[in-house]
């Protein structure tokens, strides 16, 4: 048989979906790769995956999209690893640099900064000193890894899964479970138990990970990310979605 190509988020926050697939028998049955987020979507986008973990707000580039699993990249409140880093508050954001391996919370931080703090600062996608500016107008996004015990590093820090609930009222999903064609019901069955074993073993997986000791990973998977696509997240995605749509009118 063919074997269904999955590209997930090589992300810290991933870990328990992966140590899923990993002991279950659906490895088998995929062809794996770990990529950026921003990779994720246009893997999908190009047909070089059939299904994909990928930022929410690259579903609004795709023609035929499913969401196929109940689980998902989520946050009720803050989520401690997606983040505004700001030399001045929020309203005097002058010029935003976004991160390149990011689709959602690039868009999250412009619908926020639109419709929350009400301003409207410049974008930049590709700045050499991305994260290194000194003006006292310029802030930039950044998500995953990159972020961790970066908090205290910054004058303003806005995490913006708690901007968004400050905001809505709601929960935010930053990447779900989507594929670009029908994938097999049976298939997509083994899939969703794999995903729910990592979950459910996430104490084992902690054994295997190395300890920082300026950033709680535990808490970070047990409590901050929240995995489960709830009928509140699905709101939020559409709200989301109508929010991006709105962007640039
Ligand atoms: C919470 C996060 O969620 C992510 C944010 C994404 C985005 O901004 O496009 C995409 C996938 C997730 O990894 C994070 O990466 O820190």
């Amino acid at each position: 048989m063919k074997k269904i190509r999955i590209s997930a988020v090589s992300y810290t926050n991933t870990k328990p979906f992966i140590y899923g697939i990993e002991h279950s028998n659906i490895l088998n049955k995929i062809d794996l790769s770990l990529d950026m987020p921003s990779d994720c979507a246009q893997k999908l986008i190009d047909d070089e995956a059939d299904i994909g973990l990928i930022p929410v707000a690259a579903i609004l580039s795709l023609p035929v999209w499913n969401i196929v699993s109940d689980y998902c990249i989520g946050a009720n409140g803050a989520v401690n690893s997606v983040f505004i880093f700001s030399n001045c508050e929020a309203k005097d954001i002058k010029t935003l640099q976004l991160d390149p391996e990011s689709r959602s919370s690039n868009n999250l931080a412009r619908v926020l900064l639109k419709n929350h703090w009400k301003v409207n600062p410049e974008l930049v996608t590709s700045a050499a000193d991305y994260t290194t500016s000194t003006d006292a107008n310029t802030a930039f996004v950044q998500i995953g890894d990159r972020t961790f015990g970066k908090k205290e590093q910054y004058p303003y820090v806005y995490d913006l899964a708690e901007e968004w609930l400050n905001f809505s009222g709601l929960p935010f999903v930053f990447a779900a479970w989507v594929a670009n064609k029908n994938i097999p019901k049976d298939f997509m069955d083994e899939f969703n138990q794999a995903l729910k074993f990592g979950l459910d073993n996430r104490a084992e997986l902690f054994k295997e990970m190395p300890k920082r000791d300026d950033f709680d990973v535990e808490d970070y998977l047990m409590h901050k990310i929240d995995f489960e696509l709830t009928d509140n997240k699905e709101r939020a995605l559409h709200l989301f979605h109508n929010y991006i749509k709105q962007l640039d009118k």
